[in-house]
């Protein structure tokens, strides 16, 4: 068995990782963190689990008991994983970052949108963005890689068949994208409550969001050089889920958009290519780590849009995260992960 750590269990990406490894064949959770949780029974927080994890409690970080893994997922704020990682790569121990903390390259690039200095730099040369449809065999050999975000995710799938085949203006790239409030963690916020986002949608980060440079590098590396993006995300009134709607303009010889697609991603478990003319709904992947994508060519227009949905917590966060843990210990690449989406 894979003995895996969790750092940061008590947030809604570490419960989910818990929800998943549940059903995992070769992976044994050994440690799970909360330094406000210290000492409680996991069932005990969350009752979905009960009869799982039976003898597992949340416990103070401890880089003993995590260093004894052979991976960590870390599942908390931007900053932990940079104080944290390079004490357990030392030990032997692969890291599985979910956060933001190694996703750009450029450490300059950081620290200007997260608003504090990188803390550690170092470790940028060797990290791995962890989106297996462009880095599979890189994922493989990595000890340390950085899950994309969750808009990140759903973005970048979107556009990279448009931008590999050179079939779109890459200097006017749009991205229209809802998510729903679980996006936002599980830490009380008044723009959170019930009161606040139920019953209401509203555009946020419309001038710069964290997000727009980790995009933009993906779809950099896709194309070959630099693309221009407007991305401006919205909150909507869901628990879970993203909907990007993604415009590009077309140029060329413009292929058989479906085709391309098709072929794109022919050999992806997670990737989702659905029939011409369908509009997926995010209820459609609710609990399922899948990216299902819809191509369209609206009439009398010479723009493509495309319609890509996930779950932000599955394939945009910790099922992309088991993903990757899957790639690096050659285990079967679906393992865990094969569950359908619930309905209703
Ligand atoms: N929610 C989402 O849809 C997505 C989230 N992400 C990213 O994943 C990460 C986790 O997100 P999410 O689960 O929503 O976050 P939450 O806010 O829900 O949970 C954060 C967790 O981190 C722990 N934590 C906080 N500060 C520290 C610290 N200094 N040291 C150790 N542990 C700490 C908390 O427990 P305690 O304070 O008790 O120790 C808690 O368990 C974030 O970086 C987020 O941006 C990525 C993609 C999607
Ligand atoms: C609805 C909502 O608030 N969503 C979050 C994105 C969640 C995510 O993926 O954040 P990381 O990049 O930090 O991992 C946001 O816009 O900040």
């Amino acid at each position: 068995m894979i003995k895996v750590g969790i750092v940061g269990g008590t947030g809604y990406t570490g419960v989910e990782l818990l929800r998943l490894l549940a059903r995992h064949p070769d992976v044994s959770v050994e440690a799970i963190t909360s330094r406000s949780e210290a000492g409680l029974a996991v069932s005990e927080l969350y009752p979905n689990l009960r009869g799982h994890y039976a003898d597992l409690r949340f416990s103070n970080p401890d880089p003993e008991r995590l260093g004894a893994c052979d991976a960590v997922f870390f599942a908390t704020p931007h900053g932990v994983a940079h104080a944290l990682a390079g004490d357990l790569l030392e030990r032997g121990t692969r890291v599985i970052d979910l956060s933001a903390d190694f996703r750009l390259r450029d450490a300059d690039e950081w620290a200007a949108w997260y608003g504090q200095s990188h803390g550690a730099p170092k470790l940028l040369a060797e990290a791995v963005y962890g989106l297996p449809e462009t880095n599979r065999e890189r994922i493989r050999g990595a000890r340390l890689v950085a899950v994309p975000g969750c808009y990140p995710t759903a973005v970048q799938l979107g556009l990279l068949p448009l931008l590999e085949s050179a079939s779109i203006d890459a200097n006017h790239l749009i991205a229209d994208c809802k998510s729903g409030v679980t996006g936002a963690g599980r830490g009380a916020k008044v723009g959170s409550l019930l009161a606040e986002a139920s019953e209401s949608m509203k555009s946020y980060g419309a001038s710069g969001h964290r997000h727009l440079p980790e995009i933009r590098q993906g779809l950099g590396d896709a194309f070959g050089e630099r693309v221009g993006l407007t991305f401006v995300p919205h909150l909507t009134p869901m628990i879970r889920g993203i909907h990007a709607t993604l415009y590009g303009r077309l140029q060329g010889d413009v292929a058989d958009l479906q085709a391309l697609f098709e072929q794109r991603f022919a050999d992806e478990p997670f990737v989702d290519v659905m029939p011409p003319g369908s509009h997926p709904e995010t209820r459609s992947v609710k609990g399922a780590n899948m990216c299902r994508i819809a191509v369209h060519r609206p009439v009398d227009s010479d723009t493509v849009v495309v319609l890509s949905v996930i779950d932000n917590l599955v394939k945009g966060a910790s099922g992309q995260a088991i993903h990757n843990l899957n790639l690096m210990f050659d285990c079967v690449e679906t393992a865990g992960l094969d569950a359908p989406a619930m309905m209703p």
